[in-house]
This record gives structure tokens, sequence and C-alpha cells, in this order.
């Protein structure tokens, strides 16, 4: 296999279990090419990845070399046009060969590209790549800080007035992730309300508002969850069931005490319970509520394994929405101040003379589609990437996702629930759109009525988000499990789903609203037939919570 196909094959492993290009070319021994050479290569096409797909893409290259897949094109051009040594392979080589006749026609198109993008020389544009205002990791994305207004303790105009008066308001998340660490900029964050982004060398952490508990320090995607839950949407009480630290937690709190919320519930004061099996955790947790200002309104319940919460305890009975938040692998956390690269790939030209999207491509190439790739290893990742590690990996997944789907089902049986926001911090189906479509099916879904939370039926910031589950994933489960009637593309498009380390700057993320017409019900729960069997599966052996504990560790300030 040559460099430029082991190349490949680390772009799509990359893209598949979320590693980061570093873990994957160093903790594989059986790479025929030099680790380091590896390395740069991959590094390097990556930092290029949007000029040269638009290059790829506008020649029409791969519309004639069928051979050729993105990552390869994308690799193979790269040194063409634009590493000192040129090719590392012999005019001969059949892959050489495949490129090198379109060089005329690709260098015309780079030139194309660089006017475009209004640059005099290769070298304005090289330097450009390469990152400017100093960024030593020039030409990567960097995390930004993401920072949610505790709006139970101040508001957005009093923090844009004060805390982040120096700050020099941007519309563009590019300004503030490819920005000098130094910079001082701040962008209002246009899906989730209430939240700012600022570069990641910007230390919140000393300033008064957040040692008073005004600012939460919260990436972008973890607030999905209480936003999607949407607690004006019902009038009851609500369930955190996987609560620790507690972003999550008293981002509901602060939720359920804002204006669409008291108008909603004016008469009664509502409560969140917060659920925390880990002793520890638990006392963050309590920590964290009281330090948001959130104790009014949260009652922590340390040491509280969700499932045993009783859904008939009287104290329960007013319980009109849940947020899961389980353990989970972990795969879309990106570590803290992590540079990130952001891969893109060319689109393919079909016979008709349609792009490919990048939904089908990932259809037709499992792998195809890489996305983002973190560059800097990060703990908690690390056990579970390349392909070494696959057979593990999977039957990692597999105990995790019983044993999600388990906590979810038991959020289905609770009497007056009408809203559930399921999400994990992977990018993993298995723990994703198949835990989503496996609960849709399962027996407690279909007694008690659960249907997903379309699209159209989200708050306004979730309807506009683009990043939407993967129809492949749903779609495996339901041809794999049942004959019932639930329409894949319906079920992915109302999934959300963030990017690990791209454009967006979110962590990866995935999360699902399920709702049901409670009045249409009547009580009685019936205990899953399914969810039994998986409880039962769950306690022959894989002991999760001690994994899980490992894995969350990782991300406290993150999430
Ligand atoms: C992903 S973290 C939750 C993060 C939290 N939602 C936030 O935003 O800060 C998952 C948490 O669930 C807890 N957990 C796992 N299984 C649980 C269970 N059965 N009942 C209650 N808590 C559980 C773990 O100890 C861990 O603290």
């Amino acid at each position: 296999m040559s460099l430029y196909h082991e190349a490949a094959e680390v772009f799509a492993v990359a893209s598949k279990d979320g590693g980061s290009i570093k873990s994957i070319v160093f903790s594989k021994k059986k790479w025929k090419s030099d680790g380091r050479t590896l390395f740069a290569l991959t590094t390097e096409t990556a930092k290029w990845s949007d000029v040269l797909s638009k290059v790829i893409e506008n020649s029409g290259v791969l519309k004639v070399e069928k051979q050729l897949s993105p990552q390869l094109a994308l690799l193979l051009v790269h040194d063409l046009l634009l590493a000192p040594r040129g090719l590392a392979l012999t005019p001969k080589h059949g892959l050489a060969a495949s490129i090198t006749k379109h060089k005329a026609r690709l260098s015309a198109e780079l030139t194309k590209e660089r006017l475009r993008r209004g640059f005099a020389s290769i070298d304005a544009l090289r330097s450009h790549v390469n990152g400017s205002a100093g960024d030593v990791r020039s030409g990567l994305y960097r995390h930004p800080r993401w920072i949610r207004i505790n709006t139970l303790r101040t508001s957005l105009a009093a923090q844009l007035e004060t805390t982040f008066a120096s700050f020099k308001p941007t519309s563009a998340m590019t300004d503030i992730m490819t920005c000098s660490p130094a910079d001082k900029l701040v962008h209002t964050d246009q899906h989730v309300p209430n939240l700012l982004a600022v570069p990641p060398g910007v230390d919140i952490t000393s300033h008064q508002a957040y040692k008073d508990g005004k600012l939460i320090i919260q990436d972008k995607a973890s607030c999905f969850p209480a936003y999607l839950l949407d607690p004006s949407s019902t009038v009851g009480d609500i369930i955190d069931a996987c609560a620790a630290p507690g972003n999550k937690t008293t981002h509901l709190a602060a939720l359920t005490s804002s204006g669409a919320d008291q108008q909603t519930s004016p008469s009664r004061k509502r409560k969140i319970f917060a659920c925390e099996r880990d002793a520890e955790r638990s006392k963050t947790l309590s920590k964290m509520v009281r330090l948001a200002g959130a104790d009014s309104v949260v009652q922590v319940r340390t040491r509280q394994d969700f499932l045993k919460v009783s859904p008939q305890a009287a104290e329960f009975a007013n319980v009109t929405a849940i947020l899961l938040d389980p353990s989970c692998s972990g795969s879309g956390i990106v570590g803290r101040d992590e540079a990130v690269l952001n891969l893109h790939l060319p689109a393919v030209d079909t016979e008709n003379g349609t792009k490919t999207t990048h939904r089908k491509r990932k259809h037709e190439m499992a792998e195809a589609e890489t996305k983002q790739l973190a560059t800097d290893d990060t703990s908690e990742n690390v056990p579970l990437e390349g392909e070494a590690a696959g057979t593990k990996l999977q039957d990692r997944l597999a105990a995790l996702s019983s044993f999600q789907l388990r906590l979810l089902e038991h959020a289905m049986t609770f009497h007056a629930v009408a809203r559930i926001a399921y999400s994990t911090c992977s990018l993993h189906d298995e723990e994703n759109e198949q835990v989503v479509a496996k609960a849709l099916l399962s027996d407690v879904a279909v007694e008690r009525g659960w249907k997903i939370l379309r699209r159209e039926q989200q708050v306004d910031g979730m309807q506009a988000w683009s990043k939407r589950g993967r129809v492949e994933a749903v779609a495996a489960v339901m041809n794999a499990d049942t004959t019932e009637e639930i329409d894949a593309d319906v079920v992915a498009e109302a999934c959300i789903r963030c990017e690990k380390g791209g454009e967006d700057g979110t962590m990866g993320f995935f999360v699902a609203g399920f709702m049901r017409d409670v009045e249409a019900r009547n009580g009685g729960v019936q205990p899953s037939k399914k969810g039994a069997a998986v409880s039962a599966t769950l306690h022959n052996g894989t002991d999760l919570q001690n994994g899980d504990e490992e894995e969350w560790e990782g991300f406290s300030d993150q999430e």
C-alpha cells in the first residue's frame, strides 16, 4: 500500500471514529510508511483542503479518474502542486499517472482559486493558509471558548456592557477561531439565546462575573439539549436524569425562569429534579447549582441512579419533561484549547452532472466523508481509535448503547412526561440515531405514543441548525429490527448533530427530542418487554459504571 493510500486511510479512520491524526498515525504499528512522513502529509493536506477541494471540483478530475477517492485526490493534488519535491511516487506508478496528466488543468484551477480569494501570489496564499496573526498552530481553527450567560444572575446586555465592554463584536465565527489568541473579539451566537463565543486565549475564569456564577463555560453544542427540550412547551416539573456537573441543569433552571416560561406556568413554581448517580460528581453538581443561583428551582438528588427513580412515585407525578444526557464514549470531545483541522473533501460529479451530496457520499462509501480532524491527542479518546481497537470499540459501543437505550426507555415510562431530550457527546451512530430509532420502535414508545420531535416542531434555533442526523444510521436499525412504519428521513431530519471542531466551533454532539400527546393517552405504565431484555443484557457482565466515569472525567469543563 502506498503512502497515499495509507494517508487516505488515516482520514477515513479519523472521520469514522472522530480521532486525531496524531493518535491514529502513531498508535498503529503496522503502517508501511514512515509515521512522521504520514503525519506531515495528512496534516499539511488537511490545511490546504479548503482550497484544493475547490480546485479538484472545478477541474472535474474525479469525474474522469473514477478510481480516485476524494481523499486520495486531495493528497495527490497537494503533493503535485504544492510539495517542494512533488509526488512521492515514480512517474510510472498508476496513481502518479492518473493525476499528473491533469497537472495543467489543476494548476490553472489553483490560479483561479487563488485570484478568486484575492491573493496576488502563491506565496501570499500559502502564508494565509499557514495562518495569519502569528498563531503558532497556523492554518488551524482553534476551538473557541463558549460562554453561556446565566440569566438567573445577569443578562446578555449587562455582560456586553461590563465584562465584554472592551471586546470587539464580530458576526463571523471564523474570526474568533483564527484570530490571534490575544485578540479580544466577541461573537453572539445565532442559534442559542444568551450564548457568546470568545477566542480560546481569553481567560474568562479570572473575571469576577465568572466567579459570581454569572458566566458559565459551556460548549455551544452542550446548550442544545435544554434549549431543544424547551421547558415552556410543558407546564410541570422536569427531571435532569444524568445531571453532574450541572451545566444543562442550570441551563434548564435559567430557561424555566425566563419570560416565556413564566407566561406558560405563572401560577405554580416548577421544580427541576437533578439526579446524579456518582457521589463525587453529586457534590460538584450541588456546588454548581448553588453558584448559578438555581437552588430555589433545582432539587439535587445526590447518588441517585435514575433507573431506580420510580415513575409511579407521587413526587414525580407532575414531571412533564426529562433531559437525558447519559455517559457516552465521548468521541466528540475536543480537548481544551485544542487546535483542530477542518478537512474539506471535493464533491464528486456523477454521470448526470449533479454533485454527490455529503450524505449520499457517506451512504456510498462508509468512511469517505471526513469533516473535521483533531490534531491534538486527548486522553479520553485514545483507547477508542484506530483499527487495532476496532473490536474493543464495537464491544464498548454495544454496551454503552444498551445502557443509553435502557435509560431512554425508562424516561418514556413516566406517567405525565410529554417531552424528552436525549443527547450524547459521541460521534458514533450506535449511541445516537440508532438509540433514537430503537427507542421509537420499543414497546414502551409504541404503547405510550412516543414520537420523534420533528424538525418543524422544534424551537427556532434548533430548526435553523443545518446539521442533521444520518438517514443510513436510522434506516439500519429499522431494516434490521422491525416491520413498523417510521420514516427514516423524518427521524434523521429531526436528529441534530454537531461536528467536532469544524467551522461552527462546536464539539461533536448529538441531540434528539421526543414528544407525545399525554391527554390522548391514559396512564398506566406498561413495562417494556424490550426494556426488560436490554436490562438483562446489561446485568450480564459489562461494568458500564467504571467505563462511563473514566470517559466522563475529560470534559467536565466543557459539559
Ligand atoms: C455526560 S455526563 C452529564 C453531563 C451533564 N448533563 C452536564 O451537562 O453537565 C453523564 C453523567 O451521568 C451520570 N450517570 C450515569 N449513569 C447514571 C444513572 N443511571 N443515573 C444517574 N446518573 C447517571 C454520570 O455519573 C455522569 O456524571
